[in-house]
């Protein structure tokens, strides 16, 4: 397939094989498992060994998880295993058709990514980010290719949440956005198109609501499983805010309410005292052991 504006070959959807993955946090290991889970071939970088291994063992876990509650048999999780390498250096991207960066919700990081990848990949290969909340167009930049990059923007848990966002940069070509488009259909999930704004849209809408949550609990006018309590039964949302705000990992919160305060230049974006409090503390949620609730028993015991 031709790229429509400048002749240069662009991989097209039925093309993709192989997809390069950024972070093995939560995210990015959540990325590998359905990419894996739907036969594509997987390569998974992180920044130290140790962080891969636990990426990995958390996609075992999850498939032990499948097996055991009959959605899918030994074989498929076996196989899905199979399609998934692992690795600390950028050259194993080198015959990726994509590759989706999902490490940690910093510019700076992301950025100092982003150059290190490049060199080492085809020229012809899309980059899609993982991004929570940072303007498409300044990463897109970052690249020798603005033209195949875009912000491809899973949800947690990324095997179960149907929906994924897409976001065109500035000089975002209609081809990539095509390919990418068709990969999120092809792993099962239902694409919602974004402007590039801060946030995008559901983060621009579920993050403040989150920090709503936290100036609650910071002015007292509820306790950590009264507010989440209420918002369960009283709005049917599936987790309470403060559950969802461990889950999501309060540094990744904080992170987003800064870019939309930044972003936007509108004081009703400014985090909660509280939320700065907690990251400062280090207690970012259930992926430390620690956030609004204690993690290290049977169950989750609220912190305040
Ligand atoms: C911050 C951002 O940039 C954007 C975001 O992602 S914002 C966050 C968006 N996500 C949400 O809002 C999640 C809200 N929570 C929920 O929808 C639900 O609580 C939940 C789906 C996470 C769990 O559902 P539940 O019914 O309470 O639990 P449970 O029955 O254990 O799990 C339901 C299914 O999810 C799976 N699941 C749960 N947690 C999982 C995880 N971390 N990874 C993979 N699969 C998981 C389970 O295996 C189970 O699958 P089956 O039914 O096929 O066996
Ligand atoms: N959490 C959520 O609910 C959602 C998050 N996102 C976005 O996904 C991205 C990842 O978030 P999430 O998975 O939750 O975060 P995690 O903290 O779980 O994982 C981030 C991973 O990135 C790794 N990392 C950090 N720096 C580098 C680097 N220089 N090179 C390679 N890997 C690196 C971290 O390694 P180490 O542990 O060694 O630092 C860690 O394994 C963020 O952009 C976030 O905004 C998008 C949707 C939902």
């Amino acid at each position: 397939m031709l790229n429509q504006t400048d002749d240069r070959p662009i991989v097209g959807s039925d093309e993709i094989k192989r997809v390069g993955v950024i972070g093995a946090g939560q995210m990015g290991g959540g990325i590998a498992q359905t990419l894996a889970q739907c036969g594509y071939g997987v390569r998974l970088l992180d920044q130290d060994q140790a962080s891969l291994d636990a990426g990995l063992a958390r996609i075992r876990k999850n498939l032990d998880r499948g097996v055991e509650r009959g959605r899918i048999d030994a074989e498929t999780r076996d196989a899905a295993i199979e399609r998934i390498s692992t690795g600390l250096d950028y050259s194993q991207f080198g015959d990726c058709d994509v590759v989706i960066e999902a490490a940690t919700e910093d510019e700076a990081i992301k950025r100092q990514i982003l150059k290190a990848l490049v060199p080492h990949l085809r020229p012809d290969a899309i980059v899609a980010t993982n991004t929570s909340s940072i303007s498409i167009t300044r990463l897109a930049a970052m690249t020798d290719r603005p033209g195949r990059f875009m912000g491809m923007h899973f949800m947690n848990p990324v095997p179960v949440m149907r929906l994924v966002e897409l976001i065109r940069g500035i000089a975002t070509e209609e081809t990539t956005f095509r390919v990418v488009r068709d990969l999120a259909l092809k792993l099962g999930k239902t694409p919602a198109v974004a402007e590039d704004f801060p946030a995008f849209i559901v983060n621009r809408i579920l993050l403040p609501m989150i920090n709503e949550a936290v100036y609650v609990l910071y002015e007292g006018v509820g306790g950590v499983e009264s507010i989440d309590t209420a918002m369960k039964l009283g709005a049917n949302h599936p987790m309470g805010p403060l559950e969802l705000a461990d889950f999501i990992g309060l540094d990744t919160c904080l992170a987003v309410m800064h870019v939309l305060h930044n972003g936007l230049a509108d004081s009703k974006y400014r985090p909660c005292p509280l939320l700065v409090k907690y990251c400062e503390a280090g207690w970012y949620g259930r992926k430390v052991g620690r956030g609004f609730y204690d993690y290290s028993g049977d169950t989750p015991v609220p912190t305040r």
